[in-house]
């Protein structure tokens, strides 16, 4: 009998932190990964953070894995497998995907694998500050084994038990683990054996109103004109990511719910991805300072 490939799935809205918890894996975990990625917008970024020497990675391109890219998404499992036979395949989805199509069809359509857990990482912050829970962010918790209740770093006691009762009334059998930056006992994350679901989901309708711009130049940035433009992003943009190159070196930067950092990472070229509702209105202007930041 063919042994079955344990498959974890990572769902979460766009900047919770899956990312981040797929370095923590990488750097903790020592088992044979391959990841697969599926991100929203036309350049991939994550699978250029995670990229790395002990690491096969499959990235499913712009789109949804939860349907259009079904097809594309077995053929990536059936290939990882064929290659490089790997312990355990951590697949992360993008934060706009519902993942209940997809968690049906990995047990119905793809026997090489099995669903061994779904993990939903929550941005405690953004719960705070948007505490309105969507129609996408309801089913990626509810779909799910374990929830990563992150980022509680910038959140109080008080805000973080609110959010924790929230959650625990979306989904009142998984496990609620308040994390920063996604550090948590790995061992908790996999083996997990996941009991089959045999109800198929309703057919889910997409957000079409999220749409994506890419911005790249092998130019480098004033840092301190970037900085301006990063606090003047505005709340339209929802998420803004990539890498940017100053004279003096390049970062990784992320934007998320009105906040930003910088990270200091490898890249060749400043490339930037921005994503929101309707952001196609603020493209030429957002492209238009930051060429203004160009030397
Ligand atoms: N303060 C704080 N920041 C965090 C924490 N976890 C992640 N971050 C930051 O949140 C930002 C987004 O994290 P990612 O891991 O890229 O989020 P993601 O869910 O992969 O984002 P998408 O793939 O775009 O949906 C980064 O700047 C992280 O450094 C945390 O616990 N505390």
């Amino acid at each position: 009998m063919q042994v079955r490939t344990p498959l974890t799935l990572i769902t979460g809205a766009l900047g919770s932190g899956k990312t981040t918890l797929l370095r923590y894996i990488l750097a903790t975990v020592n088992r044979k990964i391959a990841i697969l990625m599926n991100e929203f917008g036309e350049i991939s970024i994550d699978s250029k953070i995670v990229a790395g020497k002990n690491v096969q990675m499959a990235d499913l391109g712009g789109g949804c894995v939860c349907c259009s890219l079904l097809g594309e998404f077995e053929a990536a499992v059936n290939e990882i497998i064929e290659t490089v036979a790997p312990d355990i395949i951590v697949v992360e989805t993008t934060g706009l995907a519902e993942p209940d199509a997809l968690v049906f069809d990995i047990q119905e359509s793809i026997p090489i694998v099995r669903l061994d857990g779904v993990i939903a990482v929550v941005d405690a912050d953004a719960m705070v500050r948007y505490p309105l829970i969507g129609h996408t962010e309801r089913i990626q918790i509810a779909a799910v084994d374990i929830i990563l209740l992150n980022k509680v770093d910038l959140v109080t006691e008080q805000q973080l038990y609110a959010i924790a009762t929230k959650l625990g009334q979306i989904n009142e059998v998984a496990q609620i683990i308040s994390t920063q930056r996604c550090q948590i006992d790995p061992d908790l994350l996999f083996g997990i054996g996941r009991t089959e679901a045999t109800i198929k989901p309703p057919h889910h309708v997409h957000q079409p109103q999220y749409t994506s711009f890419a911005y790249t130049t092998s130019a480098t940035l004033t840092r301190d004109c970037f900085a301006e433009f990063a606090d003047n992003l505005g709340e339209d943009v929802t998420r803004a990511k990539g890498f940017v190159r100053f004279p003096e070196n390049t970062y990784l930067f992320n934007f998320v719910a009105g906040r930003w950092d910088l990270e200091e990472f490898t890249s060749e070229q400043t490339e930037l991805v921005f994503i929101g509702k309707k952001i196609g209105d603020r493209q030429t202007e957002i492209v238009n300072r930051l060429k203004s930041c160009e030397q």
